[in-house]
């Protein structure tokens, strides 16, 4: 499970969140959305360890990141699909990741089957990859360890309409096995093909939750973003 509570940051005068709470059940995927500059990255870098909140916490499995037992097994990243060292081979990048968790080297050739990447493009130098060829490998390296929870910022950055056909699937059957995916995108369309639940930010603060039908009441999850996140502008000027 993943679970926000009163969770806020703040970086001098700008309030990135502000009291956000919300949580994603195992075997869920909850679309986390919000105009650029809402705050997103800032809570799933919380989650990941990478930042510290100025009050509330974000925990994966009931506890922050600093104090999983085994992180690697526990929850998967992909914060940032361009942070692998440019001149290691996707191979070499899982190879280390596997090593610092003790996996078998098989396990890398299973996961690059997983994430379509062939041995012939395992072998190259990741400064030589697209961007959804780096979302792939990125998403990889999050699988390693098999983790219960997976945080993901715009994983479907970058990929072909294959690609998000296939991205889909993955995350479908990843949930149905018991993970608690928290996926941030801009591509309203793909997430709502997707996910169980949307939450919804804007200035850092949570301006809806719920199912599709509780958010939509019939209108295209489009428009609701539309609606909310201009109202929130309002509120905010
Ligand atoms: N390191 C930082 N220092 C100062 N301000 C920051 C820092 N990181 C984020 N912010 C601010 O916090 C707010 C939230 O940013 P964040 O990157 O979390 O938004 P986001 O929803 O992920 O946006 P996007 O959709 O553009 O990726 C923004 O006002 C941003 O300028």
């Amino acid at each position: 499970m993943i679970e926000f509570h009163r969770l806020s940051k703040a970086y001098n005068e700008v309030k990135a969140l502000d009291e956000v709470s919300f949580t994603v059940q195992p075997g869920t995927i909850t679309g986390f959305l919000g105009p650029n500059g809402a705050g997103k990255s800032t809570a799933m870098r919380i989650l990941a360890g990478l930042s510290r909140p100025t009050s509330g916490t974000g925990t994966v499995l009931g506890r922050p990141y600093a104090e999983l037992e085994r992180p690697g097994y526990e929850v998967g990243t992909l914060l940032d699909a361009g942070a692998q060292h440019p001149g290691r081979s996707g191979r070499e990048v899982l190879t280390l990741g596997a090593m610092m968790l003790g996996l078998p080297r098989s396990r890398v050739d299973e996961v690059l089957r997983l994430v379509g990447l062939s041995p012939k493009e395992g072998k190259r130098a990741v400064g030589g990859y697209s961007l959804g060829m780096r979302q792939r490998l990125g998403l990889g390296h999050a699988l390693l360890g098999r983790p219960r929870a997976l945080i993901l910022d715009e994983p479907a950055n970058g990929l072909d309409p294959q690609g998000i056909h296939w991205m889909r699937g993955l995350l479908r059957d990843l949930a149905g096995s018991g993970c608690a995916v928290l996926l941030s995108s801009h591509l309203l369309h793909e997430v709502e093909q997707v996910a169980d639940r949307i939450v919804m930010i804007g200035g850092g603060r949570v301006l809806a939750e719920g199912t599709l039908a509780d958010l939509g009441r019939g209108r295209d999850l489009e428009q609701t973003f539309l609606d909310l996140t201009s109202k929130a502008d309002r509120s905010l000027a």
